[in-house]
């Protein structure tokens, strides 16, 4: 079954806590927090004192997307405010790999999360120091964009790389993972969906109610129920 992770970005930021506590008692898998600094991507979101702040009123795992330059520069930081797992953009940091291992070395899992225009070949010397790669399926910054079809093959090529080399890698998907997509991310072979706008925070909809009717719709597809078993 695929974990479910709603994207904070997409919630209602003058309550957050609010929505963390109806998600949780909803179940999700975890949260996903994006990260911006306004120069690896145009916008700036969330920061390190709003995850601190949150930590106390959840024990699902806190998920931080650095989409910051220089990433090395903030690992201790996140940690700190009680990230769980952290991803940095390959194309972020020279020292990758180094960058990877400070995560790790703080016990925390360790993502590469990829542009939609970045080949997988940056993993070819980091697979032994990754817990998680994200695919972002739109180019990063905004709520509420249009998936960028080519990554579907992206998230196949990835799975079978990570089959043939035997590791234990999850396939993370993030931009604009809908009703629409979801099926096929699935298919192609990824494990955890960010789920913002296009699926889970809507305006018609509670998120109490929006979350009943993805769990549904994953158990649809998968034909099974992680929250009965
Ligand atoms: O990474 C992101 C933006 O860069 C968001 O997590 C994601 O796009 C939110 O989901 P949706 O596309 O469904 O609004």
């Amino acid at each position: 079954m695929a974990k479910i992770g709603p994207s904070l970005m997409c919630a209602d930021m003058g309550n957050l806590k609010d929505s963390v506590n109806r998600l949780d008692n909803g179940k999700v898998d975890f949260y996903h927090f994006d990260v911006m600094d306004g120069s690896f991507v145009p916008n700036f979101t969330m920061g390190p004192d709003m995850i601190k702040t949150l930590r106390p009123y959840s024990a699902t795992p806190f998920d931080v997307h650095l989409m910051i330059q220089e990433p090395e520069r903030y690992i201790d930081l996140f940690a700190d405010a009680g990230a769980d797992m952290i991803s940095v953009h390959a194309e972020a940091t020279i020292h990758l790999q180094r960058t990877l291992q400070s995560i790790r070395n703080r016990g925390l899992k360790a993502g590469v999360a990829l542009n939609p225009s970045t080949p997988l070949n940056v993993l070819d010397y980091v697979w032994d120091t990754v817990d998680y790669v994200v695919l972002m399926t739109v180019n990063p910054g905004f709520a509420g964009q249009k998936f960028i079809p080519l990554t579907f093959d992206k998230i196949a090529q990835l799975k079978e790389l990570i089959t043939q080399k035997g590791l234990d890698i999850e396939i993370q998907v993030d931009g604009n993972i809908s009703y629409d997509t979801i099926p096929k991310v699935l298919e192609k072979g990824a494990d955890m969906l960010v789920c913002g706008t296009s699926s889970l925070f809507k305006k018609d909809k509670s998120l109490e109610q929006a979350l009943v009717e993805l769990h549904d719709f994953l158990n649809s597809l998968t034909g099974k129920s992680k929250i009965n078993s």
